[in-house]
Protein backbone atom coordinates (compact mmCIF):
# COMPACT_ATOMS: atom_id res chain seq x y z
CA UNK A 1 0.00 0.00 0.00
CA UNK A 2 1.21 3.27 -0.66
CA UNK A 3 2.51 5.65 1.51
CA UNK A 4 0.27 8.82 2.87
CA UNK A 5 1.46 12.15 4.26
CA UNK A 6 -0.66 14.45 6.50
CA UNK A 7 -0.06 17.49 8.17
CA UNK A 8 -1.88 19.93 9.69
CA UNK A 9 -1.60 23.43 11.86
CA UNK A 10 -2.61 23.91 15.58
CA UNK A 11 -6.27 24.40 14.74
CA UNK A 12 -6.66 20.68 12.98
CA UNK A 13 -4.25 19.26 15.55
CA UNK A 14 -6.55 16.84 16.62
CA UNK A 15 -8.42 15.84 14.03
CA UNK A 16 -5.30 15.19 11.99
CA UNK A 17 -4.00 12.51 15.12
CA UNK A 18 -7.58 10.98 14.87
CA UNK A 19 -7.61 10.45 11.26
CA UNK A 20 -3.97 9.07 11.37
CA UNK A 21 -4.55 6.75 13.71
CA UNK A 22 -7.32 5.09 11.67
CA UNK A 23 -5.10 5.58 8.55
CA UNK A 24 -2.79 3.08 10.38
CA UNK A 25 -5.51 0.81 11.66
CA UNK A 26 -6.86 0.31 8.33
CA UNK A 27 -3.59 -0.97 7.47
CA UNK A 28 -1.95 2.03 5.51
CA UNK A 29 1.20 3.62 5.84
CA UNK A 30 0.75 6.97 7.35
CA UNK A 31 4.09 9.77 7.28
CA UNK A 32 2.75 12.58 10.21
CA UNK A 33 4.30 15.46 8.83
CA UNK A 34 3.16 17.28 12.06
CA UNK A 35 2.02 20.12 14.12
CA UNK A 36 2.16 17.55 17.03
CA UNK A 37 0.71 19.90 20.06
CA UNK A 38 -2.44 22.59 20.19
CA UNK A 39 1.03 25.11 20.31
CA UNK A 40 -0.21 28.13 17.74
CA UNK A 41 2.03 27.49 14.12
CA UNK A 42 2.01 28.51 10.98
CA UNK A 43 -0.13 26.19 8.39
CA UNK A 44 1.97 27.28 5.66
CA UNK A 45 5.17 25.49 7.11
CA UNK A 46 3.35 22.51 6.84
CA UNK A 47 1.65 22.91 3.75
CA UNK A 48 5.08 23.51 2.32
CA UNK A 49 6.32 19.79 4.29
CA UNK A 50 3.76 18.03 3.14
CA UNK A 51 4.10 19.04 -0.36
CA UNK A 52 7.63 18.36 -0.26
CA UNK A 53 7.01 14.57 0.59
CA UNK A 54 4.38 14.18 -2.07
CA UNK A 55 7.13 16.36 -4.48
CA UNK A 56 9.92 13.94 -3.43
CA UNK A 57 7.38 10.56 -3.87
CA UNK A 58 8.21 10.25 -0.29
CA UNK A 59 3.91 10.03 -0.40
CA UNK A 60 1.94 9.57 -2.95
CA UNK A 61 -0.85 11.36 -1.70
CA UNK A 62 -1.38 13.72 1.13
CA UNK A 63 -4.23 14.93 3.66
CA UNK A 64 -3.61 18.75 4.44
CA UNK A 65 -5.57 20.08 7.56
CA UNK A 66 -6.12 23.60 9.13
CA UNK A 67 -8.82 25.50 10.44
CA UNK A 68 -11.09 25.99 7.33
CA UNK A 69 -8.70 24.33 5.27
CA UNK A 70 -8.28 27.06 3.27
CA UNK A 71 -5.09 28.09 3.82
CA UNK A 72 -3.25 25.24 4.27
CA UNK A 73 -5.00 24.45 0.59
CA UNK A 74 -2.88 27.44 -0.58
CA UNK A 75 0.05 26.51 0.55
CA UNK A 76 0.25 23.20 -1.23
CA UNK A 77 -0.73 24.28 -3.88
CA UNK A 78 2.43 26.66 -4.90
CA UNK A 79 4.25 23.48 -5.27
CA UNK A 80 3.67 22.84 -9.31
CA UNK A 81 3.79 18.94 -8.28
CA UNK A 82 0.76 19.12 -5.88
CA UNK A 83 -3.18 19.30 -6.96
CA UNK A 84 -4.81 19.88 -3.38
CA UNK A 85 -8.41 20.13 -3.77
CA UNK A 86 -10.24 21.62 -0.56
CA UNK A 87 -13.14 19.08 -0.26
CA UNK A 88 -16.42 19.15 2.70
CA UNK A 89 -18.45 16.11 1.01
CA UNK A 90 -17.25 12.81 -0.51
CA UNK A 91 -18.81 13.92 -4.09
CA UNK A 92 -15.86 17.14 -4.28
CA UNK A 93 -13.40 13.88 -3.12
CA UNK A 94 -14.55 11.81 -5.80
CA UNK A 95 -14.05 14.59 -8.36
CA UNK A 96 -11.08 15.96 -7.26
CA UNK A 97 -9.90 12.52 -8.08
CA UNK A 98 -11.41 11.38 -11.23
CA UNK A 99 -10.93 14.68 -13.17
CA UNK A 100 -8.61 16.64 -11.59
CA UNK A 101 -6.20 13.79 -10.41
CA UNK A 102 -5.48 15.78 -7.17
CA UNK A 103 -2.89 14.07 -5.08
CA UNK A 104 -3.72 15.69 -1.71
CA UNK A 105 -7.33 16.84 -0.28
CA UNK A 106 -7.36 19.81 2.32
CA UNK A 107 -10.32 19.37 5.02
CA UNK A 108 -11.35 22.38 7.44
CA UNK A 109 -11.14 20.89 10.68
CA UNK A 110 -13.42 23.48 12.21
CA UNK A 111 -15.94 22.78 9.42
CA UNK A 112 -16.46 19.13 9.21
CA UNK A 113 -16.74 16.55 11.89
CA UNK A 114 -14.60 13.23 11.74
CA UNK A 115 -17.61 10.91 10.16
CA UNK A 116 -17.37 13.56 7.71
CA UNK A 117 -13.66 13.56 6.93
CA UNK A 118 -13.32 9.81 7.28
CA UNK A 119 -15.63 9.42 4.44
CA UNK A 120 -14.47 12.46 2.03
CA UNK A 121 -10.89 10.31 3.05
CA UNK A 122 -12.41 7.13 2.15
CA UNK A 123 -13.41 8.42 -1.49
CA UNK A 124 -10.40 9.98 -2.25
CA UNK A 125 -8.44 6.74 -1.41
CA UNK A 126 -10.51 4.80 -3.32
CA UNK A 127 -11.31 6.95 -6.73
CA UNK A 128 -8.98 6.27 -10.06
CA UNK A 129 -8.37 9.48 -12.13
CA UNK A 130 -10.54 9.17 -15.88
CA UNK A 131 -7.91 9.89 -17.66
CA UNK A 132 -9.43 10.82 -20.97
CA UNK A 133 -10.27 14.31 -21.74
CA UNK A 134 -9.22 14.87 -18.08
CA UNK A 135 -5.61 14.08 -18.83
CA UNK A 136 -5.33 17.28 -21.41
CA UNK A 137 -6.63 19.70 -18.56
CA UNK A 138 -4.85 18.60 -15.94
CA UNK A 139 -1.29 18.64 -18.15
CA UNK A 140 -2.58 22.31 -18.19
CA UNK A 141 -2.29 22.70 -14.53
CA UNK A 142 0.96 21.58 -14.67
CA UNK A 143 2.34 23.44 -17.44
CA UNK A 144 -0.14 27.06 -17.53
CA UNK A 145 -0.23 28.44 -20.91
CA UNK A 146 0.43 31.81 -21.59
CA UNK A 147 -2.27 32.71 -23.78
CA UNK A 148 -5.19 30.05 -23.14
CA UNK A 149 -7.36 29.05 -26.25
O1 LIG B 1 -5.66 29.06 7.20
C1 LIG B 1 -6.68 29.07 7.82
C2 LIG B 1 -7.75 29.97 7.41
O2 LIG B 1 -7.68 30.04 6.01
C3 LIG B 1 -6.87 28.17 8.96
O3 LIG B 1 -8.20 28.07 9.35
C4 LIG B 1 -5.99 28.39 10.15
O4 LIG B 1 -6.08 27.20 10.86
C5 LIG B 1 -6.42 29.55 11.02
O5 LIG B 1 -6.23 30.78 10.35
C6 LIG B 1 -5.71 29.55 12.35
O6 LIG B 1 -6.32 30.53 13.17
P1 LIG B 1 -5.91 30.78 14.68
O7 LIG B 1 -6.86 31.85 15.13
O8 LIG B 1 -4.49 31.21 14.68
O9 LIG B 1 -6.09 29.50 15.43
Amino acid sequence: MSRIAIASDHAAVDLKTSLRDWLIELGHDVLDLGTATEASVDYPDFGYRLAAAVESGDAEKGIALCGSGIGIAIAVNRNPACRCALVSEPLSARLARSHNDANVIALGARLIGIEMAKACIETFLATAFLGGRHERRVEKLTNPVKEPA
